[in-house]
């Protein structure tokens, strides 16, 4: 997969996709329902399979304050999105200039002249231009005159009982520890990437050595304990772990982190890449009376764990 951080300029060769456009944050069920239908129309026009979105993501650009609240980091994502065969991602500076393109401006500029794009498929409700002045039928009515296809794809999901898939309810799911709706709305567990950080070094202390990685911007999920798994950077075994998320509230912390406890495991990992995907949760993040007392929650906290992956007790 090539990625281009630009829409002008492009050489031939990097132009002529069949575009898959929307932020993607997720890559979701619904996402993967949107990139499908782009690669199916890509194989029939012998175009290649692009994504377009946009960087920063909109809703950072007009709400720097806003809480942290990506689901995936930029390495996850596009690992993702090359296992789907996108060949070519678009990451679209979102700028003051952008912003204020009228719908019309956008698909002339953008679309047209600089990614010379023969067709673009969205979900319906998609919005875009100036104050969100575009929608799916100015879409087609713009693109038809420069004759660009779209598809406007319905919500996917199991709505009857759960509703749309959607990076929203993908978020309050993570916030309310329902990891399992997570995993089945994105299709595979919610995974967070980074590298080890070095913490306080009390975990060796009562035997609990916890590998830390920071959030950054992503969504923060409901603080607690949960059943991950664990991949180390050049390995491909997923190795069984308990994890504890928030501010740790016993030993006076102050920034919410991930810390992981590979069961049966003792090597060094500070500066390595470790993915790590959230499985089961187990209890909500709690303060101790004391440290000593955490230690004991935190030996029944493995022995749940263990249990839940069939390690011996
Ligand atoms: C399985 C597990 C559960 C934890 N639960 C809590 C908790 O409920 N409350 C809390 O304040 N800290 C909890 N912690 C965090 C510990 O306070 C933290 O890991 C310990 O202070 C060591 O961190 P350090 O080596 O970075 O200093 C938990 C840690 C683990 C590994
Ligand atoms: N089973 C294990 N799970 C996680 N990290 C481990 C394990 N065994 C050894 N380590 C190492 O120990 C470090 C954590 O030790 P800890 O005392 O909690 O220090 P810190 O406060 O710096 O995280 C990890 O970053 C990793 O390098």
């Amino acid at each position: 997969m090539k990625t281009l951080t630009s829409y002008s300029g492009l050489k031939a060769s990097d132009k002529g996709a069949v575009l898959a456009l929307g932020n993607f944050d997720g890559l979701h069920r619904g996402h993967q329902a949107v990139i499908a239908t782009a690669k199916s129309i890509a194989k029939d026009l012998k175009a290649p399979l692009g994504i377009g979105l946009f960087r920063p993501h909109p809703f950072r650009f007009f709400k720097p304050e806003a809480p942290p609240f990506r689901l995936m980091s930029p390495t996850i994502r596009a690992e993702i999105m090359a296992e789907l065969g996108v060949e070519h991602l678009y990451e679209i500076p979102f700028t003051a200039e952008l912003r204020d393109l009228e719908d019309t401006e956008f698909v002339e500029q953008v679309l047209h002249e600089g990614l010379g794009i023969r067709h673009v498929v969205v979900g319906e409700d998609y919005g875009f231009g100036k104050n969100r002045c575009g929608n799916v039928e100015s879409l087609k009515r713009l693109c038809a005159a420069r004759n660009i296809g779209v598809t406007a794809m319905p919500p996917v999901g199991l709505h009857q009982l759960y509703g749309k898939y959607g990076s929203t309810e993908i978020r309050k799911a993570l916030q309310s520890g329902d990891v399992f709706h997570a995993h089945h709305m994105l299709s595979r567990p919610w995974t967070v990437d980074g590298t080890v950080q070095k913490g306080q070094q009390r975990g060796r202390t009562i035997n609990f050595p916890t590998a830390n990685l920071e959030f950054g911007d992503l969504v923060r999920p409901k603080f607690g304990v949960y059943c991950v798994d664990v991949q180390i950077d050049g390995e491909t075994e997923r190795r069984p772990a308990v994890a504890n998320t928030g501010n740790r509230p016993t030993v006076g912390g102050e920034d919410a982190r991930l810390e992981v406890h590979i069961l049966d495991f003792d090597r060094d990992l500070y500066g390595q890449r470790i993915t790590v995907r959230f499985r089961s949760f187990i209890r909500a993040e709690k303060k101790f009376e004391s440290f000593e007392a955490l230690k004991t929650q935190i030996e029944k906290d493995a022995q749940g764990a263990r249990a839940v992956f069939g390690l011996k007790l």
